[in-house]
């Protein structure tokens, strides 16, 4: 069962366009959401939240049409930017969000109040990046959502509470109904909790893997520089060449490599190296 499916969505914007998107974020799972600036996540989670109207295409979220507004109840949704009026304090905001949800938890509101050592009566606009991210957070989880989509939530974060976020994360998988869609920039973190991968690039999906897949399937090789020729090059999702020797990424089966014995060296490639590889200029 999928928590979400994009089926062939389009949407043209000024000089950019995202393209046919068929993305699948499946049940019970952490789906992490990455590609470099620009690429159209932000666009594509605005979408997927009805934020931003398609121009071809059909997203359905549990099932029924994304514009259902009864699927909002379900979903706790962080920005990477907060959407919130900057003179009201996290009290005020209360008194307007908790309402809206029939799930609303005030234990759990205060729990997270504590653990995120937000103030209750400081306005928002005397939040440091930080803080808003935190209280973007707070209001997202404390409705206990079915799926949670964050936009960039570790961005603004320090490595501590960040590290603690993810920790987090990965304890309310523990529960079999959470979902969990993620874009980020910092790939190591999903190099940590992620099973899924969607990437995106120029508005189109590269790919959509398991965390398993992808480390089966990608390896960066290292070797001498004259052993790129016309030929091999073309073995390479992605190739870095320098005085030393070269670094490419493969896609496949690396034991093709074998014949080569000492001469070259295979490893694990990690998210950040399929993304750089495959976005490399030129390639
Ligand atoms: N309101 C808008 N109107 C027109 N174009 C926009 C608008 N917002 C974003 N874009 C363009 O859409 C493209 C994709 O932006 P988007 O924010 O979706 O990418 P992103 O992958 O989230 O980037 P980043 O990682 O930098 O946040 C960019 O070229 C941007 O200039």
């Amino acid at each position: 069962m999928n928590t979400v499916e994009f089926h062939n969505v389009t949407k043209k914007r000024k000089g950019f366009s995202v393209e046919n998107l068929n993305i699948t974020i499946p049940k019970g799972y952490i789906t992490g959401f990455i590609g470099p600036n620009g690429s159209g996540k932000t666009t594509t989670i605005q979408m997927m939240m009805n934020i931003l109207q398609l121009d071809k295409g059909d997203i359905k979220l549990f099932g029924t049409s994304h514009k259902e507004h009864q699927v909002k109840q379900k979903i706790g949704f962080v920005y990477d930017d907060l959407y919130m009026y900057e003179e009201f304090t996290i009290k005020k905001m209360k008194s307007f969000i908790a309402p809206f949800y029939e799930t609303w938890n005030e234990e759990l509101f205060q729990d997270y109040l504590a653990k995120f050592e937000l103030p209750l009566r400081k306005k928002l606009k005397h939040f440091s990046k930080g803080m808003k991210m935190k209280c973007s957070l707070l209001f997202a989880l404390s409705h206990e959502p079915e799926f949670i989509v964050m936009d960039e939530p570790t961005s603004g974060l320090d490595p501590i509470f960040r590290r603690e976020l993810l920790d987090h994360l990965q304890e309310l998988m523990v529960n079999e109904n959470q979902t969990i869609f993620l874009s980020t920039h910092i790939t190591t973190d999903l190099d940590r909790i992620a099973d899924y991968i969607v990437f995106i690039y120029h508005g189109k999906v590269i790919f959509q893997k398991s965390m398993e897949e992808l480390q089966n399937q990608f390896h960066i090789i290292k070797g001498k520089t004259d052993m790129i020729d016309a030929d091999t090059k073309e073995l390479f999702a992605g190739l870095q060449k320098t005085d030393m020797g070269f670094n490419g990424l493969f896609e496949g089966d690396p034991s093709i490599f074998d014949p080569y014995g000492e001469e070259i060296i295979i490893e694990n490639a990690t998210l950040e190296d399929i993304m750089y590889f495959m976005t490399r200029k030129g390639n």
